[in-house]
């Protein structure tokens, strides 16, 4: 069996008139994320692992952030769009691993609806997907709430 593993970050800033979408919910707050697409940090980490473990690139290389097609997207097309990509090349996704840094609001009780929006994305069974929050305590960008961030590990195979 052919085992990869692939590795994924990305942070967008927070600012005022915009949504909070993370793991392809959205989440009331005051603030939400600056991007080109709907900005979910978390879809995009993952994107990012999955393209990063069949070294297919990385989501600005697939997506550009000035094609008109993708202004406003929904991120979860985006790792739909990447799913397919990985099972065309013949690989099958084992597990994600993800933790998002943000200061507030605290995000633990929407994280089973963004397990359950990814699972039907990716066709993955839920517990094959993990995701885990963190502030950074008030220190940095995230902790003044400046933005937020996004880290995610893949492991794909080929049987
Ligand atoms: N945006 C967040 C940040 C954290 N959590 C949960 O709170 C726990 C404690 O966070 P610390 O940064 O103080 O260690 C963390 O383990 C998460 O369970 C959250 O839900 N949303
Ligand atoms: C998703 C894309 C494309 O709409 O735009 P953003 O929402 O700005 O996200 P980012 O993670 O900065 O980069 C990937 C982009 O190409």
């Amino acid at each position: 069996m052919n085992i990869r593993v692939g590795q994924g970050y990305d942070v967008h800033q927070l600012g005022e008139g915009y949504e909070l979408w993370l793991g392809g919910v959205k989440i009331p707050h005051t603030v939400g994320s600056v991007g080109h697409s709907d900005a979910d940090v978390l879809l995009h980490a993952i994107c990012d692992a999955l393209l990063g473990a069949a070294a297919m690139g990385d989501i600005g290389k697939h997506f550009k952030n000035t094609d008109p097609r993708w202004k406003g997207i929904d991120s979860k097309i985006l790792l739909k769009i990447v799913a397919e990509m990985l099972a065309k090349g013949g690989y099958k996704i084992g597990n994600i691993d993800s933790t998002v840094c943000l200061q507030e609001p605290k995000i633990g009780k929407y994280i089973p609806d963004m397990i359950k929006a990814i699972a039907e994305v990716t066709q993955l069974p839920e517990n094959c997907i993990s995701i885990k929050a963190t502030t950074t305590e008030e220190m940095g960008f995230v902790g003044r709430k400046e933005g937020l961030e996004a880290h995610a590990i893949a492991l794909i195979y080929k049987v």
